[in-house]
């Protein structure tokens, strides 16, 4: 069902290993020259663009591509009141996490008179992508959200795909979502489409409801596909985005000691997104690794997603990896960077305190990948395809700008000045110095 790699005995560089890791076969690079078209016919064609497009990749032309407020209010109103009581707990645990992540801004004191400050500033106006398209995903709207919200953003505004079977607007439990926390800017607009929109803006109209019109944002974020990674690769620089929160991947490093059926499941869960998600389980015990391979053999046709989830399981993305033991674990899954990071071995805490790559880390046996998908007031957007290596989770950082502060007195910037004047003109840049020396004579 899964592949098998082992490597017991051998002693790899970072390189090699990084070679031998499962990855998928297409990647963002492979899918940023698909949607590079897109996001141009968006740019170029706006709003006319954005519902020809939904009519070619989510099978429905939208009526509405600005979600009318009434169908929030309406969506919140007919939510099952279960649904409502999850969504408002992982609310109020990813706000109180969120709000503890809000970092300081601080004053150093250099000299008598001389200081620098830093403050942090959030991003005026942000797009919020929540994907729809194999699975609807109102858990992203609370993630991305509220971490917008408790970094201080002034305009929110959620795309996600519209749904043949809602009027071609968004799933109603997205919609919901949407009306618990507040945002009333919502469009049916899913895709790469979705992304153009908001980093160039779109105009048209809408049939109706008069003119439609998207302002441009400054900063985009959310998970979704290949496509929807890609899209945000192409258009950094136009606006600012978080991680790559690509096709989902679980990371499992267990030692003999992990219950296989356990272990079996939580890789099940992840691979239930798409076909292109990714399971890997790395482990010193030969005896866990038959054993979680024959649990997958029985678990996963009774699975109600199996296709996709086989599918998954068995691609080139991903596997079950030998080592020699955990040090070779935790070499292993430091290179390969997973998005999520499950440690179930004796001493997880001390074992997962040695990781030095991974987008989200969870715990022991009792902090399972689903519980951070939806509650444990962590975040689940979560960097993919190796981004964890340089980039972090969504957070309020995300949508921040540390700037800092320069204030200077008369006497503390001539204690500097002949410095200053010796370093201008050693750059050939005495245009510099004369700035300092000017207010000193
Ligand atoms: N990394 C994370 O933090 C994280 C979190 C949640 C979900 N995810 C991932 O998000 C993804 C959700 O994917 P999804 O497909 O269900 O929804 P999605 O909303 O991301 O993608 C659907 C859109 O993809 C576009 N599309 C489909 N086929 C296309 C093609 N051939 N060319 C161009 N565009 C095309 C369509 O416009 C459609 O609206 C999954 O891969 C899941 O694993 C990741
Ligand atoms: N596992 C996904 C992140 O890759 C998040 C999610 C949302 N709903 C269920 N799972
Ligand atoms: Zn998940």
């Amino acid at each position: 069902m899964i592949n098998r790699i082992d490597l017991r005995g051998r002693s790899l560089s970072p390189r090699e290993l990084t070679e031998i890791l499962p990855r998928p076969e297409i990647g963002v690079e492979d899918a940023a020259e698909k949607v590079a078209p897109i996001l141009h016919d968006v740019r170029l064609h706006g709003a006319s663009a954005l519902r020809d497009l939904s009519e070619r990749f989510d099978g429905v032309r939208p009526v509405h591509l600005r979600v009318p407020t009434e169908r929030l209010s309406a969506a919140l109103e007919t939510l099952d009141p279960l649904v409502r009581d999850g969504l408002e707990e992982a609310i109020r645990r990813v706000r109180t996490v969120h709000a503890a992540q809000r970092p300081q801004p601080f004053s150093v004191d250099l000299a008598p008179g001389a200081q620098v400050r830093q403050r942090w500033i959030p991003v005026r106006r942000v797009g919020l992508y929540v994907p729809g398209g194999i699975a609807v995903y109102p858990s992203s709207v609370i993630m991305s959200v509220v971490a917008a919200q408790e970094a201080g953003v002034r305009e929110l505004a959620v795309a996600s795909p519209p749904q043949r079977e809602n009027d071609g607007l968004p799933h109603p439990t997205i919609l919901a979502a949407c009306a618990l926390l507040g945002v009333e800017e919502v469009y049916a607009v899913g895709g790469a489409q979705a992304i153009g929109m908001f980093a160039y803006g779109a105009t048209g109209s809408e049939p109706q409801d008069g003119d439609f019109l998207c302002e441009p944002v400054d900063v985009i974020t959310g998970p979704g596909n290949i496509y929807v990674a890609a899209a945000k690769r192409l258009v950094r620089g136009v606006v600012g985005i978080d991680s790559e929160a690509g096709p989902t991947e679980i990371a499992i490093l267990a030692d003999g000691g992990a219950d296989p059926t356990h272990v079996a499941l939580d890789l099940i869960s992840q691979g239930e997104h798409t076909p292109d998600a990714a399971a890997v389980l790395v482990t010193p015990s030969v005896e866990l690794a038959a054993a979680v391979d024959a649990r997958l053999v029985d678990l996963v046709p009774e699975t109600k997603h199996a296709a996709r989830v086989a599918q998954a399981l068995s691609g080139p993305q991903s596997a079950i990896i030998v080592v020699d033991d955990l040090e070779q674990g935790l070499d292993v899954v430091d290179s390969y960077g997973a998005e999520h990071l499950e440690i179930q071995t004796a001493d997880a805490a001390a074992v997962a305190e040695r990781v030095q790559s991974a987008g989200a880390i969870f715990v022991g046996p009792y902090s399972p990948v689903p519980l951070g998908d939806y509650m444990a007031g962590s975040n689940h957007v979560l960097p993919t395809g190796g981004c964890a290596h340089y980039s972090s989770g969504l957070g309020v950082h995300s949508f921040l700008r540390a700037v800092q502060v320069v204030e200077y007195s008369a006497d503390a910037l001539q204690e500097l000045a002949d410095r200053i004047v010796a370093v201008a003109n050693d750059e050939d840049l005495p245009a510099h110095g004369e700035a300092i020396k000017a207010r000193f004579q």
